[in-house]
């Protein structure tokens, strides 16, 4: 449905994007991730037709974005991080008007309208001015906006920037509905968010892929080692024995005050040894007070490769939240 080939921007000097090569398969959401600064607002406004590239092509649904870019627009609903609304409209109006300039007939204008206020939550809101939303539903607007003439590819912003915690679970759980029927291109600082929605990820840094795949190959092919931290009290010794014979242990950390532990045990491979671990703790005669389990997440595998300042092993876990389940 999307293909980029060799597709480079420069700015004078500057070279925002450099020799980028990606496709996305119809129905998928794809998460493109980067720092600030590594092109991926360059990206997208070349994908969306925007933009003209400096070199390369980019075809969206079989069209090119320079050649066809009118084609290209009609088939790409495009939410940008600050969507273009008209504050002293209705939100039905604004889609009404919207709809036109994107070419949907006038006999089909209101049951598209209907459609995309109804997907996005908005019905009860459609006499409303714009101005007079909150920002969660004004973003809502930004999304109906994207999707009203039934394109075929959604491209997304951003999109949860500033919402409070229950828009962002609707807004996602929308952007998830929507996939399959659509191809989504989906930007994002926020990883947890990518890991939840997206099938697979493109990272670029300083306009280049620095890799593309499925998250949970990105981060078993990363760093497959699994982290235990051990609260324990009394005479660490016999443990730090057995642990020592303890087979796959590839580290093991200690930090004490006094009668009280915090050991990190780091072992290869993601095999769960937390039950023979605790055995140990019991048989060397210590009190366990706490075990956390901690494996590589998205955002580790995003800053080994988008920093080069990685240097503790400490950084290359983080603790194990909803985004790895
Ligand atoms: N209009 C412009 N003129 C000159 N340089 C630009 C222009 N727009 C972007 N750049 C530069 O191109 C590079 C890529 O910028 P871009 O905005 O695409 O990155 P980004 O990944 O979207 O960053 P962010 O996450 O901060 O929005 C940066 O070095 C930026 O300074």
């Amino acid at each position: 449905m999307i293909t980029v080939e060799h597709l480079t921007k420069r700015y004078g000097s500057t070279l925002a994007v450099n020799d980028l090569n990606f496709t996305v398969a119809a129905g998928e959401i794809l998460g493109f991730l980067g720092p600030n600064g590594a092109g991926k607002t360059t990206t997208m406004r070349m994908l969306t037709g925007y933009m003209p590239p400096s070199g390369g092509t980019a075809t969206i649904a079989g069209f090119d974005v320079l050649e066809d870019s009118l084609a290209v627009r009609q088939r790409i609903g495009y939410l940008p991080e600050t969507p273009p609304l008209y504050r002293e409209m209705t939100v039905q109006g604004y889609l009404h008007f919207v709809a036109s300039i994107k070419g949907v007939s006038a006999g089909e204008r209101s049951p598209r309208v209907d459609w995309a206020m109804g997907r996005c939550g908005l019905s009860e809101r459609r006499h409303q001015l714009i101005r007079k939303l909150s920002k969660g539903f004004r973003q809502r607007v930004g999304i109906a906006q994207a999707i009203v003439h039934d394109p075929p590819v959604i491209i997304l912003d951003e999109p949860t920037v500033g919402l409070d915690p229950k828009q962002i679970i609707e807004v996602r759980n929308l952007i998830k509905s929507l996939a399959g029927d659509h191809t989504i291109i989906l930007s994002t600082h926020i990883l947890p968010e990518v890991s939840m929605t997206c099938n697979r990820v493109v990272i670029i840094q300083k306009g280049q892929v620095v890799a593309t795949d499925t998250i949970d190959r990105l981060v078993s092919q990363s760093d497959n080692r699994t982290q235990y931290e051990l609260k324990l009290t009394g005479n660490l010794e016999p443990l730090q024995t057995a642990l020592g014979q303890f087979p796959g242990v590839d580290a093991v950390q200690t930090q004490s005050d006094g009668d009280n532990h915090v050991v990190t045990v780091t072992t290869a491979g993601e095999t769960d040894v937390g039950p023979e671990l605790t055995a140990l703790v019991v048989q060397a005669g210590l009190k366990l007070y706490e075990m956390n389990r901690r494996r590589a997440t998205l955002e580790d595998v995003f800053l080994q490769l988008t920093t080069t300042e990685v240097t503790s092993e400490d950084e290359a876990f983080a603790p194990e939240t909803e985004a790895d389940s």
